[in-house]
């Protein structure tokens, strides 16, 4: 089949390098020249393992290329996939603006039949509203298609030729054979379903998901106090089918380019229709003020930050990315600066990116590792790339001033890290300078 995907993001690009991978013609649009450049140089804009090696792969074949020019790609295809970006707007709506433009772009384009599929998450109805704004603009007659995404930043390819299922939300059934027959060689389970139900099959997704965090976190916060550890209760939970293992594990709360702003945007939608989002509402309160744990645990251990010198590993949201939208770092560090520390920081990938969104003189941008907790009065630990799991805790405590070590996400043993000196905090774990004496007190 042929393919035009508008926008070349993680969802267009990675979907777009999947489909031609399997055998399809692809032209990924961007309406920014300069991300079209990077891709036809064979550089990728984005860290995503194993994308730039398919990327050329698929290029050399012949079935992949990148484009600017909307109209030649959409005239070439019979299916346009739209994939690009519905940022969050002040109030926590979806912005739909990128959605509507290249809906409209699309239309202008067309010169026969065509089926248009939002990969996009979007609001409920949105598709209906792209069917206006098409039929608007053209006479050609079109077919539209609610195909949510579900990838990972991080293990999107993995994720995109192996997922649990694909949504498609169309009740054409001419459109729905062909999609199912693009989507066969992916997985044996596609759900068909009407249009309005595959758009809210996204954001229950995404918010059972952050719902889930935000659970673990607080039963992390009430461990701290009552001497249980928080990775064991998720671990005896997670046997429980009814339950499963994954999205357990506590840590200073979700961040990226996803949930914060899916969570939000549902809110918003179940407001437009005078529903008051009771649970969500508190994720979102809970996932808020998880990440400035880190915050009073330095506290706790240091008293007042003012002049201290603390050091910061990992800034991208999650590991394996250099994404840094929503990334809990960035709150983090704004607050050490508030706070009048120096701050030390690193990522193996997401610093140049993090140093566009803030930069400070009090932030002291490093290279490595050791280099970063050198000479520190704190070391947090924010993202859990694999590089920090392997460090050498003993020479790492004769690198700081003060061997203080506040582990935001639970990777290090905390017998191991107490026997290189460290005084360690985690989240929700005994064994660690967080267990609350007064429980125990409170007990005998
Ligand atoms: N990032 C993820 O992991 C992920 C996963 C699942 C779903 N989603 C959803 O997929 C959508 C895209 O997310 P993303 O992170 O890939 O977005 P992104 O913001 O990284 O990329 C969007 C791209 O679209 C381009 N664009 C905007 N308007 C355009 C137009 N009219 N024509 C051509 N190109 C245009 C932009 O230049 C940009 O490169 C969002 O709705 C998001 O919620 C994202
Ligand atoms: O047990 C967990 C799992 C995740 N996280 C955090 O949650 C955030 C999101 O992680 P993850 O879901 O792995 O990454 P995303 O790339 O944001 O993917 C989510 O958002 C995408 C965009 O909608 C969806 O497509 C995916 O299915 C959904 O998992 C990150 O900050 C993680 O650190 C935790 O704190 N604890």
């Amino acid at each position: 089949m042929k393919l035009a995907v508008i926008g070349t993001g993680y969802v267009g690009l990675v979907s777009g390098v999947c489909f031609s991978d399997l055998g399809n013609q692809v032209i990924c649009v961007d309406n920014n020249p300069l991300k079209v450049e990077i891709l036809e140089r064979g550089e990728v804009p984005i860290y995503e393992p194993g994308l730039k090696e398919l990327i050329d792969k698929n290029k050399a074949a012949g079935r992949l290329s990148f484009s600017y020019d909307t109209k030649s790609a959409v005239e070439a295809s019979d299916i346009v996939l739209l994939a690009v970006g519905t940022p969050s707007l002040p109030n926590g709506e979806a912005n739909l603006s990128y959605i509507e433009q290249a809906a409209k772009d699309v239309a202008e384009a067309l010169n026969g039949f065509k089926i248009i599929a939002t990969k996009s998450t979007v609001p409920v109805g949105t598709n209906e509203h792209i069917e206006r704004i098409v039929s608007e603009h053209t006479n050609f007659p079109f077919s539209i298609a609610s195909i949510p995404e579900f990838l990972r930043e991080g293990s999107a390819i993995q994720d995109t030729f192996n997922p649990d299922r694909i949504v498609l939300g169309c009740l054409d059934q001419e459109t729905l054979n062909t999609l199912i027959e693009l989507h066969k060689p992916l997985t044996s389970n596609i759900i068909t379903t009407d249009i309005r139900s595959a758009e809210m099959i996204k954001y229950a997704s995404n918010a059972f998901l952050a719902t889930k965090i935000s659970f673990i976190n607080e039963i992390a916060n009430i461990c701290e106090k009552v001497g249980a550890d928080v990775t064991r209760v998720a671990e005896g939970m997670g046997y429980d089918q009814r339950i499963g293992s994954s999205f357990l594990q506590a840590g200073i709360g979700y961040g990226g380019s996803c949930f914060p702003k899916d969570t939000e945007a549902l809110i918003q939608i179940a407001g437009n229709v005078d529903y008051e989002f009771k649970l969500l509402k508190s994720v979102v309160e809970v996932n808020k003020d998880q990440r400035f744990n880190i915050i009073r645990k330095l506290q706790e251990a240091l008293g007042s930050l003012q002049g201290k010198n603390i050091a910061i590993w990992g800034l991208a949201f999650k590991p394996e990315t250099d994404d840094i939208r929503d990334a809990p770092a960035i709150e983090i560090i704004e607050e050490l600066i508030k706070l009048g520390a120096n701050v030390k920081a690193y990522d193996p990938v997401a610093t140049a990116n993090f140093k566009l969104k803030v930069n400070h003189s009090s932030i002291k941008w490093c290279d490595n590792a050791l280099e970063t907790a050198s000479q520190s009065d704190a070391l947090c630990l924010l993202t859990e790339w694999s590089e920090f799991t392997r460090i050498d805790l003993v020479q790492l405590a004769s690198l700081m001033a003060r061997p203080i070590l506040i582990d935001g996400r639970n990777v290090y043993d905390p017998i191991k890290v107490k026997e290189a000196s460290f005084i360690y905090y985690s989240v929700g774990r005994p064994h660690s300078a967080n267990i609350s004496d007064s429980y125990a007190e409170a007990m005998s």
